[in-house]
């Protein structure tokens, strides 16, 4: 919603229709408060980076390394000979990559997990053998941190999650804009045009995929199988495509190590639909699942 308003509502009624104002002071309100609270997190982890002399190691996450990037705790600080491109951020520059990141990067993949959840409890057959990856890698070990080693061996988890993703995308669409008039379909558009790119229409088209209804994981363990050119776009594709793709695969396979190695996870109700509600992803609205020990 926070985002539709500014897109759609013109300013004049934002300013002075009080439904609209209301709402969009609401947003402003708490954008103001999440800024600050930010702000402060970022000024207290500059301090702890500056109190810490440059020979002892500092925190491994993400914050850590945008405020050091550029600067002579960076490995490839002094690599690069652009003053613009090589400087250190600004805290408001940290400030919306972390916003961007938590915005794009939270309910994107918790809703997909519960997908997955919801896609193994009805596949019996998919779920044992995820399960059978799971306790030959770990061997039983139900507590070991995961390796980095281990995901790459965590080739069926990974499937799963793009079989998943193929068949129900979280991000159902995204945008371009045409920079000049263009041929699209047949058709001629002129510049500015919006395109919407439905990837659901083209994560489900017989021309790109056999059998696209299946839930099929091991399409995706073919020695060799590339999907055609993009045809697989849970993450966008081109100059724009999802940045945190890669921490988004090795979250997800991560969770799905975490829960199944440890727990039996199952729906309450099997023949209950999947709830869900689409705006600018499809988020999963309910899943009651019923969560057992495994032995
Ligand atoms: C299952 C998880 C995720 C899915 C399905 C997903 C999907 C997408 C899609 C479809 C786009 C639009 C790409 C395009 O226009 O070509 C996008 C953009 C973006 N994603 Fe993700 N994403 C996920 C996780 C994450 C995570 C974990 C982060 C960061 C921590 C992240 C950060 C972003 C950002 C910042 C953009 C905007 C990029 C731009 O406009 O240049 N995403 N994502």
């Amino acid at each position: 919603m926070g985002l539709l308003i500014f897109q759609f509502v013109p300013p004049f009624l934002r300013h002075y229709f009080p439904y609209f104002k209301n709402k969009s002071d609401d947003i402003l309100r708490n954008i103001e408060f999440i800024n600050q609270r930010m702000d402060a997190i970022i000024k207290r982890r500059r301090e702890e980076i500056e109190n810490t002399p440059l020979d002892k190691p500092l925190s491994n996450d993400l914050l850590t390394s945008i405020i050091t990037a550029n600067t002579p705790r960076d490995i490839n600080y002094n690599k690069i000979d652009d003053k613009e491109v090589t400087r250190p951020m600004t805290d408001s520059e940290i400030r919306v990559i972390i916003f961007d990141g938590i915005i794009a990067g939270t309910d994107t993949t918790a809703n997909t997990i519960s997908f997955i959840v919801y896609y193994l409890a009805h596949h019996p057959d998919v779920k044992r053998k995820m399960l059978n990856e799971i306790d030959r890698i770990f061997q039983g070990d139900k507590t070991r941190p995961i390796t980095e080693n281990d995901i790459h061996n965590l080739k069926y988890c990974e499937a799963i999650v793009k079989e998943v993703s193929r068949i129900f995308s979280v991000a159902n669409s995204f945008s371009r804009c045409l920079e000049k008039p263009d041929e699209i379909a047949g058709y001629q558009w002129p510049a500015d045009t919006i395109i919407r790119i439905n990837i659901d229409a083209i994560h489900n088209n017989e021309e790109y995929w056999d059998e696209p209804d299946k839930f099929n994981p091991d399409r995706w363990m073919v020695e060799g199988f590339e999907p055609k050119k993009n045809s697989f776009i849970m993450f966008g594709g081109g100059l724009r495509v999802c940045p945190g793709r890669k921490l988004a695969m090795i979250e997800l396979v991560c969770l799905m190590v975490l829960l199944f190695r440890k727990y039996d996870i199952d729906l309450i109700d099997k023949k209950a639909p999947l709830k869900t509600e689409s705006s600018i992803i499809t988020a999963c609205t309910e899943l009651l699942v019923e969560i057992k020990l495994r032995n």
